[in-house]
């Protein structure tokens, strides 16, 4: 109740923004010309220079909106690439300053500060794959969708900058809501993930590189049953529940000279690559969370696959880049839950908080796994005979 309490004041506050938002002249579009031409932001034909065009200005409690009409032959991507100048040039904060395309450049500037705390809030759609990620500095909300047209979900981000806490929302909306098979892999030793461990819905908890490779193969397994299915049906798309597959640190998949685990890591991240490949038509979707990106790990075939990324601020523009393909998640003021979505465009976001303790309030109803069924879980799905095969070692002891 007080989640959705939250999240009906937050729609309030947003339709007030919307509502107070009215055209208003002032000189901020003559001054992004001038900017425009010192940056060589132009196009020239012969004798003749075609410099942007400002469509329409405005002023929004949140701060200002230039809509921006390109000429022929400048990108709205070469325009996106000098925001760092043009912030400079305009004397604003590049991170007041957010540009993207959508059917023109819009180009917003901001003067309102982000919230420094969010509260987690539930979809009201409850049964949809969509959990909320942040809101945005105009006030609104922003969702990532499991089933959405970006599959696959990369978080990182510096340590402390709330990786752990998105991970909790994400989890506990999903396994309230739409209850997804749930595979959850915490290498830093259980301790984030633990409060899921004992669900109906967590088919696989890991804690080990061991047990990381062994849940792995089960997922690539129920990839293939359900592409069986779904060519023995003459469908293109897994109608039935979805499967998620999350990793919290990545990084310990990355191999060094000499390491004796090197064949393991080498094997996880074939698999892994594999369910980013082929996964998404088959409901099978990967989250993979870092606090130390390296590109050795998220190889571009991965990355290809992995359409949307959060990351919070990260230690340099190489982590950064590792993420995003840019370096603005190193600009980032050092608040706990604030990130840049990465979908089509990027977008500063403050997340939502969830504690511990009220992931527990949350989850405390949903079914718990009994003895009888997950040895019955274990037996079935074995991938291979001669593989061992323990989801969930502790829970089977108990
Ligand atoms: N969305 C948020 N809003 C407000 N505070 C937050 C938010 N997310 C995290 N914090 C604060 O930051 C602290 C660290 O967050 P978190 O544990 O998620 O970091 P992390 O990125 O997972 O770090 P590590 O990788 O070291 O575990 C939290 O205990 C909390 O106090």
């Amino acid at each position: 109740m007080i989640e959705i309490g939250f999240g009906l004041l937050i729609g309030s506050v947003v339709s007030l923004f919307s509502s107070l938002s009215f055209s208003f002249s002032f000189d901020l579009g003559k001054s992004f010309l001038s900017v425009c031409k010192r940056l060589g932001l132009m196009v020239t034909y012969g004798d003749e220079v075609a410099l942007p065009s400002i469509n329409a200005q405005y002023a929004h409690p949140w701060g200002k909106r230039l809509l921006v009409g390109l000429p022929v032959g400048l990108s709205s991507q070469k325009v996106i690439d000098q925001k760092q100048a043009l912030a400079e040039a305009l004397r604003v904060d590049p991170n007041d300053v957010e540009i993207r395309y959508n059917d023109g450049l819009i180009i917003d500037i901001f003067t309102a500060e982000m919230p420094a705390e969010v509260p987690y809030s539930q979809p009201p759609e409850r049964e949809s794959y969509r959990v909320l990620i942040g809101i945005t500095r105009r006030g609104e909300l922003r969702y990532y969708d499991f089933d959405g047209p970006y599959p696959h979900l990369l978080i990182g981000g510096i340590s402390g900058g709330g990786k752990s806490v998105m991970l909790r929302a994400i989890i506990t909306t999903l396994v309230t809501g739409p209850a997804p098979d749930m595979y959850l892999c915490d290498l830093k030793g259980g301790v984030e993930l633990d409060i899921f461990r004992k669900l109906a819905s967590v088919k696989g908890f890991a804690t080990t590189l061991q047990d990381v490779r062994t849940v792995l193969a089960s997922v690539e397994c129920e990839m293939l049953r359900r592409y069986e299915v779904m060519a023995a049906n003459g469908s293109q798309k897994w109608a039935g529940k979805k499967a998620i597959f999350v990793v919290d640190e990545l990084a310990d998949f990355k191999t060094r000279a000499g390491d004796p685990d090197s064949k393991l890591k080498g094997e996880i991240k074939s698999i892994l690559t594999r369910l980013s490949a082929k996964g998404r038509a088959a409901g099978v979707l990967i989250l993979l969370a870092t606090q130390r990106p390296s590109a050795d790990i998220i190889d571009g075939l991965i990355k290809t696959n992995i359409a949307a990324s959060i990351c919070f601020r990260t230690r340099d523009g190489t982590q950064s880049r590792i993420i995003l393909d840019n370096t603005s998640a190193e600009e980032l003021p050092d608040v706990p839950g604030r990130l840049i979505f990465q979908t089509a465009y990027d977008e500063t976001l403050q997340a939502p908080y969830l504690t511990v303790e009220n992931a527990r309030k949350l989850i405390a109803e949903l079914p718990m796994k009994e003895i009888k069924e997950a040895i019955r879980y274990v037996s079935d799905s074995k991938p291979d005979a001669g593989e061992s095969f323990s989801l969930d070692r502790n829970f089977i002891e108990l």
